[in-house]
């Protein structure tokens, strides 16, 4: 979240419009986080009317009259690769922004499967939000668990790998009740483990209650999963 993609989408609509083109802009209904329902609207407030579908063969009786159909928010629509691939095939220039991945850094699957089916993709980044290097990651700062969860800045923020991953640890350890008898049997017996040991720097910043508890809880290995932040990103190059 945070890259762009909105702002691209309403970037290349609007270059289309310029050119005489006809574009329908399909937004997710689902997202009521605007006053004008069913407007894409970019995180910072640029608006372009849009026309909202939960699904985008509701869209379909009226794609006939355009030239370019637009998706925002691909990865809402359950039947995206039918259509994008059907409207594709009949001769519209089809647009999708989508998320790729969840907030646990989990496949949107029927985005992933369109990458196979497009000619063109960009893969956007945004700030991360805590050190301020590229950011490819989102990261959900309430804890709800549901994969789909619309919200804003008050519900995620975009982070790089290393800032994602000590996030993700820190909600972890956070959900986590010392008192209750069931977090504690649900731990595996303390395993001394070189690469998941806390440093002294890190125990000074964990709350005083249970400190002396964190030891056990990062010694379950399912639980803390934060690589070293020397670690290098991950490059993906894909050749057509
Ligand atoms: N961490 C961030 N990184 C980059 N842009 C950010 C960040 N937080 C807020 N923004 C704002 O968000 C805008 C992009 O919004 P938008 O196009 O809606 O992104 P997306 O659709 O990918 O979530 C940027 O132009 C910038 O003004
Ligand atoms: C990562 C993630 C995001 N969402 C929701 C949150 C927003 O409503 C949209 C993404 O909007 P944007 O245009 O990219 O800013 O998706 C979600 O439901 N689940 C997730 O894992």
């Amino acid at each position: 979240m945070f890259s762009g993609k909105t702002t691209e989408l309403v970037r290349r609509v609007r270059r289309y419009q310029a050119a005489s083109k006809l574009c329908l802009l399909l937004n997710y209904k689902g997202d009521a986080r605007y006053a004008e329902a069913g407007n894409v609207v970019t995180h910072d407030l640029t608006q372009l009317k849009a026309h909202p579908v939960e699904t985008l063969e509701e869209a379909h009786n009226r794609v006939w009259q355009y030239d370019v159909i637009a998706v925002d928010e691909g990865q809402f629509m359950p039947d995206l690769v039918e259509w994008a691939e059907r409207w594709a095939n009949e001769g519209k220039l089809v647009l999708v922004a989508a998320l790729d991945g969840t907030f646990k850094r989990q496949p949107f699957l029927p985005v992933l499967q369109l990458v196979s089916l497009a000619e063109d993709v960009t893969k956007l980044k945004a700030v991360c939000a805590q050190c301020h290097r590229e950011a490819a990651f989102t990261h959900r700062k309430s804890p709800e668990d549901a994969v789909e969860l619309v919200g804003g800045r008050d519900k995620y923020e975009a982070l790089c790998r290393a800032c994602h991953a000590q996030s993700s640890t820190e909600m972890a350890l956070s959900s986590i009740n010392l008192n209750s008898p069931s977090a504690v049997s649900c731990m595996h017996p303390p395993v001394k483990r070189k690469s998941t040991r806390i440093s002294n720097a890190r125990r000074a910043s964990l709350p005083e209650a249970g400190r002396e508890n964190r030891s056990k809880i990062i010694s379950n290995p399912s639980i803390l999963q934060s690589p070293s932040r020397r670690r290098r990103s991950l490059q993906a190059v894909t050749i057509r």
